[in-house]
């Protein structure tokens, strides 16, 4: 595990600069929607939204559902896309991901599948929140585990946690039923290194930007907009919502604070079948 670590270096004094993309959802075939909404055209809005601002991030992460198909062709598709960017892509699997096709399919110059990354006064866990066959979460013994060794051999660096499942209620019964199932129990085991500046998920196609409130202080818990379909916040029925497809980006201090922005496409493009019930 650890001795897979990726290590990065940053500049003296700067920030590491992270992108985040989650739930592309995307398809073998280009033309593959999700309730209405082309979801290889919707990557590719929110890839040229992003590359437009000119973010000099140092790393992508890619916080699962990369596929809704479960085909090869899918996680080709991503790699080729992400790969115009230059940038190194860290992937985590999502409840629609196969973990073993990922690992087989998404290669590239610039993409990884390690759990580690090493990154300037920073580790990132890149962890893997899913339970074969489910649509909800679990956070395993092996994943915490990992935490605990990583945080020991990198005493003196901040630790981001990053997942695909929500350790926090959305209060959307539909959706709450596919929570991480111990996400409490995560919080309150995470929140006691010292070193646990930060989580950070996919899986619930909508902004959060929270706080959890742990033993050594504030750790801001957030999840990001897919790159596909939104849906509505504070529903208990399955509802999409309007906002457009969006990525998150993150500065991580020196001192171990944070500072994040959700950015969204511009323009309405993508807009859903709102009749959906589901998918
Ligand atoms: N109407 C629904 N009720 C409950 N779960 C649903 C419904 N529609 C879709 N889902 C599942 O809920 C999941 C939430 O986000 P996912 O992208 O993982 O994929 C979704 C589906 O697997
Ligand atoms: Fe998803």
């Amino acid at each position: 595990m650890l001795k897979d670590a990726v290590h990065y270096s940053v500049a003296e004094g700067e920030p590491v600069r992270l992108v985040q993309l989650t739930d592309p959802h995307l398809f073998a075939d280009p033309e593959g929607q999700l309730l209405g909404v082309n979801t290889t055209q919707s990557l590719q809005a929110v890839l040229n939204t992003f590359m437009a601002s000119q973010y000099p991030a140092n790393l992508l992460l890619a916080t699962g559902d990369i596929s809704q198909d479960y085909s090869p062709e899918s996680y080709q598709h991503f790699v080729n896309k992400v790969q115009a960017l230059n940038l190194p892509c860290h992937y985590l699997p999502g409840n629609h991901d196969d973990p073993r096709l990922m690992a087989v399919r998404m290669q590239g110059e610039h993409v990884f599948g390690q759990q580690l990354i090493v990154i300037g006064k920073w580790i990132i866990l890149m962890l893997d929140s899913t339970v074969l066959g489910k649509p909800g979460g679990y956070m395993g013994e092996k994943q915490f585990a990992l935490i605990d060794a990583a945080i020991k051999a990198y005493p003196d660096k901040h630790a981001l946690l990053v997942m695909h499942h929500n350790p926090i209620l959305m209060d959307c019964a539909w959706l709450d039923q596919h929570c991480m199932m111990n996400g409490s129990d995560f919080l309150a085991r995470t929140s006691r290194y010292p070193q646990v500046k930060g989580v950070l998920w996919g899986h619930v196609h909508q902004q959060v930007d929270k706080l959890h409130i742990g033993p050594h202080g504030e750790i801001p818990l957030m999840a990001t907009p897919s790159t596909c379909i939104q849906f509505k916040p504070l529903s208990s029925y399955f509802a999409l919502d309007q906002l457009q497809p969006g990525y998150r980006l993150l500065e991580l201090a020196g001192d171990g604070s944070i500072r994040t922005n959700v950015y969204r496409v511009p323009g309405n493009r993508f807009s859903p079948d709102n009749e959906a019930s589901g998918y």
